[in-house]
């Protein structure tokens, strides 16, 4: 039996399997550019993230329907069970449907039927975080803020993902305070590809609570200072770092360091259709490559679940740490 864990670092279109992306396309009469799902595997090779989001924003436009969304959220929901996950907290990229004129409650409504029905089926809960396009403008993030507000009853937070280098968070402050105002919880990509400084952007002007990859963090004292005087979550991918070439091999990963310095990491699996593994794949990855001890995956998955957006029901939090100490590796 894997680790119990939650996964706060994931994003729904990431966990589009050449094999269902293939199904879907042949439901929905649409034509993919590769001959079949071993051609397309062939294709995820990035050398940065860029080189990976141009294949992620194709291959999106097999999702059509609501009955795509749910199929997509369902096959993630499955697989994640498999590997000890026992809350997620899934991102979905909704500009990147609306610009293809698939509307947010096609989205939302597909994705939101899979996961209430997470619990009973898979033992999973799950919360939903609307993502806004970094690359794309501050206006078109507010427009989509006001496009999800009949769906915020499913809608937990905001976050900010796509290319980061060239879009600090400063460029969404407006949206961030009105998503705050909404009540929503609120997390940023930064750190990534992006200096250190984009980290204490997303914290100081955007009020993150969480902080996705966080990776750079590494490179300002004063910054890691402060998020483990803090206690700022970072919601790691190894796996995703590998792949995107932010480090070289699993080897060189700072995340023991992290550990060891006292910042509140966890581990995430970001796309991992994309990236070679789901959850308990990254935990067995940086256990194998880092010589992780028992104690300090423990500890992983223990911050996992202290940095849920849980607060609405601390006897399920409660419980699942209780289920992480009594693990038996
Ligand atoms: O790894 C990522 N980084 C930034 N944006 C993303 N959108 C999907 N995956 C990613
Ligand atoms: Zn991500």
């Amino acid at each position: 039996m894997p680790l119990p864990k939650a996964e706060l670092h994931l994003h729904i279109e990431g966990t589009l399997e050449p094999e269902l992306a293939f199904a879907l396309a042949a439901r929905n009469g649409i034509a993919l550019p590769y001959a079949d799902a071993e051609e397309l595997r062939h294709k995820y090779r990035f050398s940065d993230l860029q080189s990976f989001l141009d294949l992620y924003y194709e291959l999106m436009a097999v999702l059509r329907t609501e009955d795509d969304f749910a199929d997509l959220a369902e096959a993630y929901l499955t697989r994640a069970a498999a590997q000890g996950v026992r809350h997620a907290e899934v991102f979905f990229d909704p500009q990147a449907h609306l610009a293809r004129g698939v509307e947010m409650a096609t989205v939302v409504d597909g994705l939101a039927r899979a996961l209430e029905g997470a619990p009973e089926r898979h033992g999973v809960s799950t919360r939903l975080i609307m993502c806004f396009l970094r690359d794309e403008s501050a206006e078109s993030a507010a427009a989509t803020l006001d496009a999800a507000r009949p769906h915020l009853d499913h809608i937990t937070g905001v976050g900010l993902d796509s290319a980061e280098v060239g879009h600090p968070p400063s460029k969404f402050r407006e949206v961030y305070e009105k998503a705050a105002n909404l009540g929503l919880r609120r997390v940023a990509h930064a750190g990534e590809e992006g200096p250190p400084a984009y980290i204490t952007e997303a914290l100081d002007v955007l009020g993150v609570e969480r902080v996705d990859h966080g990776l750079r963090s590494v490179e300002d004292p004063d910054l890691v200072a402060r998020l483990v005087r803090d206690r700022v979550p970072l919601t790691l991918c190894p796996l995703s770092n590998v792949r995107l070439r932010t480090v070289d091999v699993l080897a060189d990963h700072p995340l023991r360091a992290m550990l060891e310095a006292g910042l509140m990491a966890t581990v995430n699996s970001d796309d991992p259709a994309y990236f070679g593994g789901y959850a308990d794949d990254n935990f067995h990855a940086v256990r194998e490559a880092l010589g992780l001890t028992d104690d300090q995956l423990r500890e992983l998955a223990r911050n996992s679940f202290l940095a849920a957006f849980l607060d609405d029901d601390e006897d399920l939090r409660k419980a699942y740490l209780a289920e992480v100490d009594a693990y038996r590796f």
